[in-house]
């Protein structure tokens, strides 16, 4: 997995390696890090060689990279006209060391330097000189970046943006873009009509670890693609666990959890779903949980509705076996016996709750019922999780074996925060609300958050798109989660939460790849699943058990 680091994580991170056991020189790592860039950025332009590159020095150790980058693409055989916006007393001794050492080299043909030096500058030849350019590379701000960009930095950055929207300049980023929060992916400016907005890079060069505000909208639309180099990080650094640890989710890690099929299973060996779900209007969403469910390779799957409901669901998911309960259009706490008894009698693995449930009053007690009245893990989604706001107290005792799947306005409702804290850092929010509601959450948004309930650690699905933005993918993903909670071989329900996310995500970009943006169904998704499993499968360990019985060879 990857680290996903705040700055305070990053400065320890260097602080340990600096001035801890390993002793690493600051001007080493500095030097590292301007090479990363270097070199990464010498595929992605094509060359160094008889490039024109502006480079844009903040007052920080960002800056301090930008020299070290200035020397480099000299020997690259670029030219480079770099600005240097700090005073030498701004500078620590390692930038201050790589800043004389650039100073031996500027001539007034390949290497020109310019110092801010606190006057005017001449925007106008800063703009000529960009438009003149092929590659900008901003080494102005880091992971030091806090609150809204200030002059000059937010006026060199405005005319970064123009000069590359109109042109062919290439942006490189070092660390991260300019006017980003490292931590949470908030931008500068955000909702003023100040010229203080952040840079827009094509490719952004980060060191040690990801940082958060990379993945994080908006911060992650202005970072284009994401290189990361260890730049010489001693390797237990990079792999040791943060305190309060997020992770990106990467292919291998969800292949790791998979186990494949063992060839001697049966139907009883990969969980019994069942799906008690849906009332009249929104039997739909029943079958679109139901549908989930089986596209993920689920035993067998029971759907429960409301009698009413039944008329509308019978025969239309035919694998699943349903059944309508008690007599009205929707759960009251009388139905929950029904519910218990057959979850007793036909061994149920694991219940989904949610997809077009309603909010009746009855509703909510039937819902606490089947929670209080059940061991089996438990997904609760939609209006499982409206009817439960306010119930922290009767949940958190169950929560170990509950995942719950909100989006944000369900989020919202159901933690008491508000819209606006739960955007500015949505990560922030799920784990407070996970510290307090001893759950498993998977707070579903671009990016989805999922939050073990026994470890508080985070982890962040990079899969999914905007195509996904329409109804009754949520639903596909309730039906999917139940089935990967009971998937053999899963370690744990959060696991389990993880894995259903990044597959439905990765079947939502497979649609993408297949369609578009446009038009592609839930059900288009759920039925993509497989594919992503089966490459998935190809990256899977086998255990021993299932090793082939006759090799080829
Ligand atoms: N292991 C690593 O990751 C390494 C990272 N390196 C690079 O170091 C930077 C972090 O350097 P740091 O000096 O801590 O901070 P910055 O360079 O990002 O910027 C600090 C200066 O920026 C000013 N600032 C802060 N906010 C604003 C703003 N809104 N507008 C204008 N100026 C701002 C700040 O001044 P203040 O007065 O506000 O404090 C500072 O002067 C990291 O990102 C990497 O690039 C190392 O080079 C190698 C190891
Ligand atoms: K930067």
């Amino acid at each position: 997995m990857q680290k996903l680091n705040t700055a305070a994580q990053m400065r320890h991170m260097d602080q340990t390696a600096m001035h801890g056991i390993y002793a690493i020189a600051p001007a080493i790592l500095m030097e590292n890090a301007g090479h990363a860039v270097v070199e990464k950025g010498d595929a992605f332009v094509g060359g160094w060689g008889g490039k024109d590159v502006v480079i844009l020095c903040g007052k920080g150790n960002n800056g301090g990279d930008g020299f070290v980058i200035a020397r480099q693409l000299l020997t690259a055989g670029a030219r480079v006209y770099v600005y240097i916006l700090g005073q030498p007393e701004d500078y620590s001794e390692e930038a201050c060391d790589h800043l004389t050492t650039l100073r031996q080299l500027a001539d007034e043909d390949l290497c020109i330097l310019e110092f801010f030096q606190g006057r005017p500058c001449d925007w106008g030849l800063l703009t000529k000189r960009l438009e003149a350019s092929q590659v900008v590379i901003d080494a102005l701000l880091g992971t030091g970046f806090h609150g809204d960009l200030r002059e000059p930095m937010s006026r060199i950055v405005a005319i970064v943006n123009a000069v590359a929207a109109t042109g062919s300049l290439q942006v490189i980023a070092v660390d991260i873009p300019t006017g980003v929060n490292a931590d949470t992916g908030a931008v500068s400016g955000a909702g003023s009509d100040e010229e203080n907005g952040p840079l827009f890079a094509d490719l952004t060069v980060t060191f040690g670890a990801l940082k958060r505000g990379l993945v994080f909208y908006p911060g992650r639309a202005c970072a284009g693609q994401i290189e990361l180099d260890a730049i010489g990080m001693p390797w237990p650094l990079l792999q040791a666990q943060e305190a309060d640890p997020a992770y990106l989710l990467m292919e291998q890690d969800i292949a790791e959890v998979l186990v494949p099929r063992r060839p001697d299973s049966h139907k009883g060996t990969h969980g019994t779903i069942a799906i008690v779900t849906g009332s009249s209007d929104m039997a739909g969403a029943a079958l679109m949980a139901v549908r989930g469910a089986i596209r993920s390779g689920a035993g067998k799957v029971f759907l429960r509705v409301p009698k009413e409901t039944a008329g509308y669901c019978i025969g239309k998911e035919i694998e699943a076996m349903v059944h309508g309960v008690g007599t009205g259009d929707h759960f009251t706490a009388a139905d929950a016996e029904e519910i218990l008894a057959d979850c007793r009698t036909k061994r149920w693995s694991v219940i989904a709750m949610g997809p077009g449930l309603g909010v009746h009053e009855e509703t909510k007690a039937f819902v606490k019922a089947v929670i209080a009245g059940t061991t089996c893990p438990i997904v609760l989604d939609a209006d499982a999780l409206n009817v439960l706001t306010g119930e922290r107290e009767f949940l958190a005792p169950y929560g170990s074996r509950l995942i719950l799947t909100p989006h944000l306005a369900e989020f919202s409702r159901l933690s008491g925060f508000s819209m606006a804290d739960i955007e500015a850092d949505p990560l922030g929010k799920a784990k407070e609300f996970v510290r307090q509601w001893h759950v498993n959450l998977v707070l579903k948004g671009a990016p989805t958050v999922i939050v073990s309930a026994k470890t508080c650690h985070a982890y962040v699905n990079p899969t999914g798109n905007a195509g996904m933005a329409c109804g009754g993918m949520g639903d596909i993903l309730t039906g999917m989660t139940a089935s990967f909670a009971v998937h053999a071989g899963l370690p744990d329900l959060c696991s389990a939460a993880c894995a259903a996310v990044y597959v439905h995500g990765a079947a939502g970009d497979y649609c993408h790849d297949e369609y578009g943006s446009y038009g592609f169904s839930p059900v288009d998704v759920a039925d993509a699943v497989p594919r992503v499993i089966r490459r998935l499968e190809e990256n899977m360990e086998r255990p021993v058990l299932q090793r082939p019985l006759v090799t080829e060879d």
